[in-house]
């Protein structure tokens, strides 16, 4: 028994970290996936924002080469006297560059922004030490970093400086504008139009995107990125995911909370056997009990089965309960074997969930194995509903038992069904009359005619009698006169702990008599006497 209860235990537990973990793995998977698949979607739009880019200041830069090749072929044949007009004019006309130089071995022969004055080697250096080069303006626009870009042909060659800003704002326009930064050689400039050091960017989240033509990159930082600029819809749904995933483990818990808390109730004993005894008609003595479940509770002391057996016969705990309650009771009358009347009736009620586990006949025989031989008839009470919606395997089963010699009782008979066709079919030893009957019994001619059909039939069925809920001596004397032969209801006892019932069976059961006076009940005209 302790085996299967640990067994129910371990495979609850089990299910509940497969059921708990599957959930959470779950979750984590939709959230990791929803990450990734915005991660990546948004990786994916951040280099097609980068391709535009650099496709734009390719192109801006290739429009620059046609004016200054034009320049420079301008100058190889014409003074600078003549051309700086010319060259002045093509920067005016130009939307990007802000100055155009032409110089020849290195010399500025011309140029549409510096005096000749300003034609030192300085100038020359600064300007043209790479064919694209990020620069703090000496000239220009003191504030504004530029960007100057050189073409060589020959000897010749020219330079066109231009505001930083005008690739920056290509940069800006992107979905990342503010995270952009555009780099050339190793300088970095952000799209504030501030120049950094790159050891300050650099990091494992930084995108860096290179043209194929030119000398610069673009990079993205991922790392300053506010997940409300990646997407707030995924932020919602990670917040639906979690507060969902909150509210069904709580769910969870809580619904599952009664199942435990009985379960943990069986473990710990609190399952206890109660006995209400079965009384002979003919002579009112012992015959034995009725075994009664109650639970007996730490905090709230004993509740009765009303409020329990419906829990643990939907969480399947009804089989364990019953094989539990058997152990206990086997153990407390072997102990007592010899205060109990021989043969001594034990009645267990069983769920109909229980007829179909293969063990309940081992049960049952290991049950009466415990007893000396013919000390005990073990009964197993099963409700009428049962008979009546029975599956295939009933008189197998009730074969079975007959042969290792249990007797079958139909328990609160009469409550609900009309079709008792099923009495004949299967092979039932006693017929339970349920207190519903009793508590009628006298009350009206037609409700004393359906107990009496139900006793006729019972007789002619060959079952014995055993009725219910008997409370008053009426009752008790209407039934033996009746030829009912047993007899359980509180006018003898309640169902009781073991301790009182072995207090009760040491005394002779009290006997009552028939009521002195006459006792005259009225239906309509009739006068019935019971004596
Ligand atoms: N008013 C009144 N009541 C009387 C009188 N004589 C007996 N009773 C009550 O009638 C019920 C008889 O049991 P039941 O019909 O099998 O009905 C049982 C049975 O269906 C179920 N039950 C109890 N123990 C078990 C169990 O171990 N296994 C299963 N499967 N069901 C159980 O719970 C039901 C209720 O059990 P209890 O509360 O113990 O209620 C018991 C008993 O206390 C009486 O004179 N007057």
């Amino acid at each position: 028994m302790h085996n299967l209860l640990s067994e129910i235990r371990y495979s609850t537990v089990k299910l509940t970290i497969f059921v708990l973990t599957l959930f959470f793995l779950i979750t984590l998977t939709t959230i990791f996936y929803n990450y990734y698949r915005l991660d990546s979607n948004y990786k994916k739009q951040v280099a097609s924002d980068a391709t535009l880019v650099i496709n734009q200041i390719d192109h801006i830069l290739d429009e620059f080469n046609l004016p200054m090749y034009a320049a420079i072929e301008e100058l190889k044949s014409s003074s600078c006297d003549i051309q700086e007009y010319n060259l002045k004019r093509v920067v005016e006309s130009s939307q990007w560059f802000r100055s155009l130089t032409v110089l020849n071995n290195g010399e500025i022969i011309c140029s549409s922004f510096f005096e000749p004055n300003q034609y030192n080697s300085d100038i020359v250096g600064y300007y043209t030490k790479q064919k694209l080069s990020l620069l703090s303006s000496k000239f220009l626009a003191p504030q504004m970093p530029i960007i100057s870009y050189r073409i060589i042909r020959g000897d010749w060659s020219a330079f066109i400086t231009m505001h930083a800003s005008t690739f920056l704002n290509i940069l800006s326009s992107t979905h990342l504008s503010n995270h952009g930064y555009l780099i050339i050689n190793d300088d970095w400039i952000n799209t504030q139009d501030q120049m950094l050091s790159n050891n300050r960017v650099i990091n494992d989240n930084l995108l860096m995107f290179a043209s194929d033509k030119y000398p610069f990159k673009i990079a993205f930082d991922l790392n300053t990125v506010t997940w409300s600029e990646k997407s707030i819809v995924s932020y919602f749904l990670l917040a639906i995911i979690l507060f969902a995933s909150f509210v069904i483990s709580l769910l969870y818990i809580f619904l599952t909370a009664p199942r435990r808390n009985f379960q943990q109730a069986l473990l710990r004993n609190e399952l206890i056997p109660y006995y209400q005894p079965v009384i002979s008609a003919a002579d009112q003595k012992w015959c034995g009990v009725e075994v009664l479940a109650r639970w007996q509770h730490p905090k709230k002391g004993l509740i009765m089965p009303g409020q329990f057996i419906g829990l643990a016969e939907r969480s399947k705990l009804i089989i364990p309960m019953t094989k539990q309650l058997m152990k206990i009771v086997a153990e407390n009358l072997l102990a007592n074997i010899n205060c109990l009347p021989n043969p001594f009736y034990i009645g267990f009620n069983i769920h109909s969930s229980h007829l179909q586990h293969h063990d309940l006949i081992d049960d049952c025989k290991n049950f009466l194995a415990t007893f000396p031989p013919n000390t005990i008839t073990l009964t197993i009470e099963i409700v009428e509903s049962h008979f009546v919606e029975s599956t295939n395997n009933l008189p197998t089963l009730l074969n079975e038992f007959h042969k290792i010699g249990v007797t079958v009782a139909i328990d609160d008979f009469g409550t609900g069904y009309s079709n008792f066709g099923y009495l004949q079919k299967y092979k039932i030893d006693h017929l339970k009359i349920d207190r519903l009957f009793v508590s009628r019994i006298c009350n009206t001619p037609s409700e004393t005619h359906l107990i009496e059909t139900i006793i006729s039939l019972a007789k002619k069925l060959n079952m014995d009698l055993i009725a219910e809920g008997v409370e008053t001596i009426e009752q008790l004397h209407y039934l033996t006169r009746q030829g009912v032969e047993f007899i359980q209801g509180f006018l003898f006892s309640k169902p009781i702990p073991l301790n009182e019932m072995l207090v009760l069976l040491t005394k002779p059961m009290k006997r009552i008599k028939p009521p002195m006076i006459i006792h005259q009940l009225s239906f309509d005209k009739k006068i019935v006497k019971i004596i």
